[in-house]
């Protein structure tokens, strides 16, 4: 049924992808993926176990040995294709992410932009790999610093941008020389193979770029993170789950970088310009129905505009159009399980039980399932479960602060720290809430800092490494330095 919405049914592929062939079939049975909004069965799809991983390892590995010696332009053109052709597929890629992630399609059109921005920068920066010649110690020695592809990588990505945090990955491994197993959440893989049917249409050779299939994510996991070929680890989701990955590399001390969970702070101050907070605060909030480690977490507002933002944002959330993202004008999608929604009510009831007041929303939606209203609750202390967790959902938390001082020890009092964002147009107070934050990334007057060219990242449990810019692709180079003696006599001119 799905498969009949695309134009190209070549793309909607029910199986991994190893060493350049589709594997529909292994001796574990089958999983279901079913789409969020409304249960229907997507696919049944082949769980991969130990034997495909290894597989799919072992071909990467053999693969990476002839990749690594292509030529810089030889890459940038393959990986260029790449990008073209998901820009050619945007409509069918997007509505697959919808199907299996529930986002509204506009969204997912937006998804594919920034995913696809990846593929196109990272083709480009293969070029721009560039080692080092530093001046020696000795007349007799010349020394040179090379940049080297890290290896075989492996890829864990979380269902919330099926496709961003594939090529957010992918595309600066290949464009590295690396090769690369990808395993993607087992909620949202479809995204995921079609990626990699443009992979191979693209002409990325096989075993360069490979997918896996399935729910047995602890033994596919565990491979990945302990196999001896694999050199690298890159992973986005969770941080509990970051820390059990962290654990299981040190055995064989891989490479490892990490995004995970996030807890934003967005400040308002009192000489905001109220109508682009108001912009901002939504758009930081309600992207992805809350579901992203980017979303503001806790709105925290100066006493004096708190009662009148509130109201504002209030308004505006109550309008939100709700419903299946395939349909026209939808604005706010399912999320991903009933679990997330479980997650959501747990922290609204632990916040009324502490005082705090529903201003717009607060319940499951009417629409049933996995829909929840957009809702925005105010009088929320620091100490609440809603301000110390990772809400993950469509709630808009609301707390009151009266100094500077004060909204930055707020912002700060949380072991996460991935986004923040601020809203002031005092050049000074803007300069030091920024530099004060502890945080990987500061908005500042905007709701929407994910672009290709900036780092993504974040300080203290909030991760390790940088994604995207300039920066990413060092994440899959290792620096070998060379020593050369003896290229001219001692004393020699
Ligand atoms: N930083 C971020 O971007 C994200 C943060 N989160 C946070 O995490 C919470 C839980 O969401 P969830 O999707 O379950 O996030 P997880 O961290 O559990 O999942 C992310 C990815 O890790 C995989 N994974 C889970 N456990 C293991 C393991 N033991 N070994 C190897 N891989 C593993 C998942 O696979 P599988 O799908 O097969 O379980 C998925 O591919 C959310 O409510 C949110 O707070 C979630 C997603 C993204
Ligand atoms: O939530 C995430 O894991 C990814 C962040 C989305 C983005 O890059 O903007």
């Amino acid at each position: 049924m799905s498969k009949h919405l695309l134009q190209d049914q070549g793309l909607w592929r029910e199986g991994a992808l190893i060493n350049g062939e589709w594997v529909t079939e292994t001796a574990h049975g089958t999983y279901d993926v079913r789409n969020p909004a409304n249960g229907e069965l997507l696919a049944r799809l082949p769980r991969c176990q130990k034997e495909e991983t290894v597989r799919a390892i072992e071909s990467a590995d053999a693969a990476f040995r002839k990749w690594r010696h292509t030529t810089a332009k030889q890459r940038a053109e393959i990986i260029n294709r790449w990008y073209q052709l998901m820009v050619q597929h945007k409509e069918d890629l997007a509505k697959i992410i919808t199907l299996e992630e529930g986002k509204p399609l506009s969204e997912a059109r937006g998804e594919m932009d920034y995913a696809s921005s990846f593929v196109q920068w990272f083709a480009e920066e293969a070029k721009r790999v560039r080692g080092d010649v530093i001046p020696a110690p000795k007349v007799t020695q010349h020394i040179v610093a090379l940049k080297q592809p890290v290896g075989v990588c492996a890829a864990i990505t979380p269902w919330n941008f099926p496709a961003a945090m594939i090529t957010r990955k992918a595309a600066p491994a290949l464009a590295a020389g690396c090769s690369i197993v990808v395993k993607p959440a087992s909620q949202t893989p479809m995204t995921a193979f079609a990626l990699g049917e443009l992979a191979i249409r693209a002409g990325i050779p096989a075993g360069v770029f490979n997918v896996l299939s399935g729910n047995d994510t602890r033994i596919i996991g565990g491979l990945l993170t302990s196999h001896q070929l694999v050199r690298k680890v890159t992973f986005t989701g969770s941080t509990e789950v970051g820390r059990v990955l962290l654990r299981q590399s040190a055995e064989t001390i891989k490479k490892c970088s990490m995004e995970l969970g996030g807890n934003a702070p967005c400040i308002v101050f009192d000489d905001a310009n109220l109508d682009l907070a108001v912009e901002g605060v939504l758009a930081a909030k309600y992207r992805n129905t809350g579901q992203s480690c980017i979303a503001a977490n806790r709105v925290l507002v100066q006493d004096n505009i708190y009662d009148a933002l509130a109201e504002r944002l209030a308004e505006r959330t109550r309008a939100f159009k709700v419903g299946n993202g395939l349909e026209e004008g939808v604005q706010i999608g399912p999320m991903i399980d009933e679990a997330a929604v479980a997650k959501v009510e747990e922290h609204l009831a632990n916040a009324i039980a502490g005082g705090a007041k529903i201003l717009a929303g607060g319940r499951r939606h009417a629409l049933g399932g996995a829909f929840f209203e957009p809702t925005v609750v105010a009088g929320v202390s620091r100490d609440m479960t809603i301000a110390r967790e990772e809400t993950f959902g469509p709630v808009m938390p609301l707390i009151r602060f009266k100094t500077d001082a004060e909204a930055i020890e707020m912002a700060n009092d949380t072991e996460f720290g991935l986004a923040s964002y601020l809203y002031s147009e005092n050049a000074s107070r803007i300069w030091r809430t920024a530099e004060a934050l502890e945080s990987g990334m500061v908005g500042i007057n905007t709701g929407l800092i994910s672009t290709e060219v900036a780092p993504f990242g974040g300080v203290k449990q909030s991760g390790l490494g940088r994604e995207g810019s300039h920066y990413g692709i060092d994440e899959f180079l290792e620096i070998k330095y060379m020593c050369w003696d003896g290229l001219r006599p001692a004393g020699a001119l």
